[in-house]
């Protein structure tokens, strides 16, 4: 018989995972990826069941590292939520499993471990790709990711200026007020993007938000939402004139509607760029397409089940 899974919590999973020990081991993943050795990782692209009736999608997310003997799964639920909706738009358990026998050895909370390794990547991508002078952060949304992105890039880095935009702007004075060091609300897109350094989309919208004549020449950008065919962030401008780099070239071929819809070209990978085989094009403007991969879930989740194992 084998043993019960580990249960944790999102608390707990929240207190185990540090941006400290989880950025290495992305780079690393991420880097692994893009050598495409079957023999090393499996990650198909995302299944994703539409849940037409209430505006929703739930994704499955498998991946096996044979190196590390990591086997797991996530299963996301993600909605387009109504302004004013208090429900999350996104809803995530994560399984691991013991690759040799095929039990469960862990079922965790997903929240924190999407909330935590995207925002994760998006700063490895501005570790690469920001300006050498990077003063102003914008952030839009004020959501989970928006939230896990502002912990994570003013940890990393020092900006002058962090502002703030959010379709409800009480909702993004709520995000402040929770905040030790000062932020700037904004009003409008432009007024929050204008002169920007980095910029970060992390909404739920599925109609452009953002267009490139208001970025400053150079800028980087991690998008973060859109992440249906059909589903927008960025504009036509935006698109073609970046250097545009995803963290999956299929995953962003078949579910990245600001790419599918602009007829933007991908540039490279994000692995691409830390196995040196792309270079990071800094000087110029940049867009990181994030759409999530499962290979991230899987050593976020390794991370944790670590951890807990070292305490107990
Ligand atoms: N790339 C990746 O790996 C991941 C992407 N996502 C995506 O990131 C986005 C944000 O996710 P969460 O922070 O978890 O959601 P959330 O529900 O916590 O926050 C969503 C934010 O977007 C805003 N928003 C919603 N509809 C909008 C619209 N039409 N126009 C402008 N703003 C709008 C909301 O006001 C809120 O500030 C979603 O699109 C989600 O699907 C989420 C997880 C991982
Ligand atoms: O990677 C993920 O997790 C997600 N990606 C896109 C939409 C929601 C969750």
């Amino acid at each position: 018989m084998s043993e019960s899974p580990v249960l944790l919590n999102k608390h707990e999973v929240e207190r185990l995972l540090t941006y400290d020990d989880l950025i290495p081991r992305l780079e690393s993943v991420m880097g692994k990826f893009s050598k495409r050795d079957s023999s090393e990782i499996i990650q198909p692209v995302r299944s994703v069941v539409p849940i037409q009736q209430h505006s929703g999608f739930l994704g499955v997310m498998p991946a096996y590292l044979t190196a590390e003997g990591i086997l797991c799964t996530k299963m996301v639920a993600f909605y387009q939520r109504a302004e004013g909706s208090s429900l999350p738009s996104t809803q995530a358990t994560v399984l691991l499993f013991h690759p040799e026998h095929g039990n469960v050895t862990a079922i965790m909370d997903g929240e924190a471990i999407t909330a935590k390794r995207t925002a994760a990547v998006s700063a490895i991508s501005a570790k690469l790709f920001k300006p050498a002078l990077s003063e102003v952060l914008c952030i839009l949304g004020s959501g989970q990711q928006a939230r896990s992105h502002y912990d994570v890039f003013t940890k990393l880095f020092k900006f002058k200026e962090v502002r703030l935009w959010s379709r409800r702007k009480e909702m993004a004075q709520r995000f402040v007020n929770d905040l030790q060091d000062p932020v700037t609300v904004c009003s409008s897109v432009k007024e929050a993007v204008i002169g920007a350094d980095v910029i970060v989309t992390a909404t739920g919208a599925s109609q452009p938000i953002l267009f490139g004549e208001w970025v400053k020449p150079g800028a980087h950008i991690a998008a973060v939402g859109a992440c249906r065919p059909d589903w927008r962030e960025l504009d036509d401008v935006l698109m073609r004139e970046a250097v545009v780099y995803v963290d999956s070239r299929e995953g962003a071929t078949a579910e990245s509607g600001d790419i599918i819809l602009s007829g933007a070209e991908v540039f490279a990978e994000l692995g691409e760029v830390i196995n040196g085989s792309f270079p990071a094009q800094h000087e110029k403007t940049t867009v990181f397409k994030s759409l999530g991969m499962g290979i991230q879930d899987a050593v976020s989740a390794k991370l944790v089940l670590e951890k807990w194992n070292s305490e107990y």
